[in-house]
């Protein structure tokens, strides 16, 4: 009998790029069948309704699957400022009445709810809408957007909320946007996958994949490398975890999860790739 190759989603976005590249193109490439066009928010579906094995999930939507197992060690977060992640203001911060929320985003568009309501302490009407900055700004004060959209669009003469940059300034913490997670159903079928060693090829990859991207961002192939070797970290050490900890209790506290639920972690066999 054929063994059923275990299917995995990400995003396309270039920061997703060197968390799936292995699985591409690499070593681990005929180990699982890929989605690579799914946006953040629509990866979470895919996991929630069973369609998938395994995928890279807005850190919030761990809390509000069941069932899910984390992988240990890989994740998509900054120590400081992201760069692909803001909100793009008209106005300054205290005449910003209303925010449209790009509905690729689950973690951001709650970590920007928890921002305004915990240490901006302002009460501000929040819609979604497609990511596409000038339309989203054409209906709101400021737009909150994610992914390769936010490092292309005009920045000329906004108001940039870097939000990593703003959660550091505010608690201290590096901030985690989304995590690999598994089904705990699909345990078995994904334990020939090894998503550290592909992070680990995909950092090597950084330089060949912002070549790749830059073309179709319209960005130099430089600023592409500065951004994924010094905006983007792909660890998830102790000091992650403690941000993500603090991300997840203060999304508790403003309603946007039920609980904050202990993380079960994926066991990971040394050597499983
Ligand atoms: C840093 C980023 O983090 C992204 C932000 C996400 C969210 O807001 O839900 C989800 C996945 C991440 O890829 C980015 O894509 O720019």
């Amino acid at each position: 009998m054929a063994v059923e190759l275990p299917t995995i989603a990400a995003s396309d976005y270039l920061n997703s790029a060197v968390l799936m590249e292995d699985f591409l193109t690499g070593e681990q490439r005929q180990r699982c069948r890929l989605i690579t066009d799914a946006a953040p928010a629509r990866c979470a579906e895919l996991l929630r309704q069973g369609d998938v094995a395994a995928a890279l999930i807005p850190a919030i939507e761990y809390q509000r699957i069941p069932g899910l197992l984390a992988v240990p060690g890989v994740a998509i977060g900054s120590k400081h400022m992201v760069r692909s992640v803001v909100m793009a203001a008209k106005k300054p911060l205290p005449e910003i009445r209303t925010v449209a929320l790009d509905t690729s985003s689950r973690t951001s568009v709650s970590l920007i709810r928890i921002l305004f309501a915990e240490f901006y302490r302002r009460e501000v009407a929040f819609h979604p809408a497609p990511p596409d900055v000038p339309h989203m700004l054409s209906e709101a004060d400021a737009a909150v957007i994610i992914g390769d959209p936010a490092l292309t669009f005009d920045r000329t003469g906004l108001h940039i909320f870097d939000l990593a940059g703003e959660w550091r300034r505010l608690t201290g913490l590096p901030f985690v946007f989304a995590i690999w997670a598994v089904r705990e159903s699909a345990r078995e079928a994904v334990t020939g996958l090894d998503f550290v060693a592909a992070r680990d090829a995909g950092l090597c990859a950084r330089p060949a994949l912002a070549a790749r991207y830059a073309p179709r961002l319209g960005l130099p192939v430089e600023t592409l490398v500065t951004y994924l070797e010094e905006n983007i970290h792909y660890g998830l050490e102790a000091d992650d975890l403690a941000g993500l900890t603090h991300y997840w209790t203060l999304a508790a506290r403003h309603r946007l999860i039920d609980e904050v639920r202990p993380v079960r972690w994926l066991p990971v066999t040394p050597g499983c790739g």
